[in-house]
């Protein structure tokens, strides 16, 4: 695990030793940690206005989720696409003066995505629960939570927003979470979307029993730094185990063009998850009529197809 879950007590007492300590470790030493030490006291924040049980009782009236490796599988598109509804990052800002969750998600299932990624960490990447319900709402097909999960708490509360799957980050979880949280997103009947940016976390998830689909994310969120090389690398570098272990990847992050399609595609990865480059407001794009004409003529180029042919 690269991040620290909680900024870290001095263990010494000396004043001024103290007081160093602290103001070294009380910093998050990249946006990640950042991160992920403000998801705690927003997941606090939930269970205070619902609790667990709450959530239980109403992911138990639901019907059971779709299944999202499956739609990835079978693919509309070769590699498959999730597209993501996405409106801001922290490294970008908003992609777009106005954002309209259910129309975004219409036009991407229109335009060919065999699946979505609905971004629900607010403060953040200006996401949320609602735009997941909303997105549920507006389409048919299987929807993946896209946040920063460390608790069970936050799996029972993607589900019962519509989520069919969750993503896990390796690089914010034990060993020992992941498997447990993998328990509890397979009981519930859903799909785990297991994320790596290493070798030694693709390591890990490979030889936790259970994982059938695993995410290579090109940005590194420490850093922000995107290469798609590193799905060709981490590919190249476990070929077999991924095989034998009947294991699914994800290119995710950075592909804007057929090429980046093509080379993801050609390393071995069967699905590729798009965001920016699908939601970015271009200056030149005015003259489309609709949203959907817009994804349509984006996804197309993406897979170098002739425009409007689905
Ligand atoms: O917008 P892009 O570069 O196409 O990337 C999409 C997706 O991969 C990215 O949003 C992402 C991948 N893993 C994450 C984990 C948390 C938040 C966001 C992400």
């Amino acid at each position: 695990m690269r991040i620290r879950r909680h900024p870290s007590s001095p263990a010494v007492s000396i004043r001024e030793l103290q007081y160093q300590i602290q103001t070294q470790d009380s910093q998050p030493q990249n946006i990640l940690e950042e991160i992920v030490w403000h998801k705690e006291k927003e997941v606090d924040r939930f269970r205070d206005q619902t609790p667990l049980s709450d959530l239980q009782q109403q992911v138990a009236k639901l019907s059971p989720p779709q299944d999202f490796l499956a739609a990835l599988r079978q693919g509309k598109t070769t590699p498959a696409l999730i597209a993501e509804v996405k409106k801001a990052s922290p490294s970008k800002g908003q992609f777009r003066d106005t954002f309209h969750p259910e129309e975004i998600a219409q036009a991407y299932e229109r335009a060919g995505a065999s699946c979505l990624s609905v971004l629900t960490d607010q403060k953040f990447f200006q996401g949320g629960f609602e735009i997941l319900s909303q997105v549920r709402e507006s389409v048919q097909i299987p929807l993946l939570c896209k946040d920063f999960v460390l608790y069970p708490y936050q799996i029972y509360k993607a589900r019962a927003h519509g989520a069919d799957a969750v993503l896990l980050i390796a690089a914010v979880l034990s060993n020992q979470d992941l498997a447990y949280f993998m328990k509890i997103i397979k009981a519930l009947g859903m799909t785990a979307l297991v994320e790596v940016h290493t070798l030694e976390e693709l390591d890990r998830v490979i030889s936790i029993p259970g994982v059938d689909l695993v995410g290579i994310n090109n940005r590194d969120l420490e850093t922000f730094h995107v290469d798609l090389a590193v799905t060709c690398s981490l590919i190249d570098a476990r070929v077999n185990p991924l095989r034998d272990r009947g294991i699914l990847v994800v290119s995710e992050s950075g592909i804007h063009g057929p090429q980046d399609v093509a080379a993801v595609a050609q390393a071995g990865a069967q699905a590729i998850l798009v965001g920016e480059s699908l939601i970015k407001q271009e200056s030149d794009e005015s003259h489309f009529a609709s949203e959907l004409e817009r994804m349509q003529t984006k996804i197309d180029r993406l897979f170098n197809r002739p425009a409007g042919n689905l």
